[in-house]
């Protein structure tokens, strides 16, 4: 139902953008296009078809490879995360990291092990990101596979909020790319940056 509503108002009023989405085939010609949409539906599959929470609809506007509007939202939840309203993240840090409920990838458990940060369990990369972006833990480490639409707009958002984004290699990430495969990435705390970095350079 979100893919069909997602389609139908981009269709009607973003008719000349090229769209990229999990669920359906490409709209446009995205190796040209100067506008891509990147979107996911339904991130967090298994947890909404378990009836928790934690899972999103991810839409992010791409201009150059880099998300420069997106917008996450946590509909059992009630929440909606803006690029242009999202406010800076701040506070104490939390001592916290998400991983995922499916065991997690051996970048974030090797992060939380080594800086002796706690393991927090939620399901969806957009919940996981948003829970950075909340304040409620200091980063999502992940490694091993996704795809662009998983963390696209969960990425835009995290930037407009001040949080580092990168690949895991400390690299800027970079859309819209012709696999759609986006398989490693750390949202953080800038306070964190540095240590998650350098101990994933040096055990990676
Ligand atoms: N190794 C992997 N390869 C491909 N996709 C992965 C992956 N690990 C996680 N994902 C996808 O990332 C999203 C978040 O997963 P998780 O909650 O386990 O961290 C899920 O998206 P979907 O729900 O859209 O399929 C899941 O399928
Ligand atoms: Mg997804």
């Amino acid at each position: 139902m979100a893919q069909a509503w997602i389609s139908t108002v981009l269709n009607r009023h973003r008719r000349h953008d090229a769209v990229l989405s999990e669920e359906a085939d490409d709209v446009g010609d995205r190796s040209t296009a100067k506008r891509v949409w990147i979107i996911d539906p339904l991130d967090g599959t298994r947890e909404f078809a378990s009836g928790t929470t934690d899972w999103a609809v991810h839409v992010a506007l791409t201009e150059g490879g880099r998300p420069t509007a997106a917008a996450v939202s946590l509909p059992a939840k009630g929440e909606l995360f803006r690029t242009d309203e999202v406010p800076t993240v701040s506070g104490e840090l939390t001592g916290r990291i998400a991983t995922s409920r499916f065991g997690g990838s051996y970048e974030s458990a090797l992060v939380a092990n080594l800086l002796s940060l706690d393991i927090v369990q939620i399901g969806s990369a957009g919940a996981k990101a948003m829970a950075v972006v909340r304040g409620s833990v200091d980063a999502y480490v992940h490694g091993g596979g996704q795809y662009e639409w998983d963390n696209c707009a969960p990425v835009g958002v995290a930037l407009a909020a001040g949080l580092h984004c990168s690949r895991l290699d400390g690299t800027e990430i970079v859309y819209n790319t012709p696999h759609a495969y986006m398989p490693d990435f750390v949202i953080c705390r800038k306070e964190l940056r540095d240590d998650i970095l350098r101990v994933l350079s040096e055990e990676w």
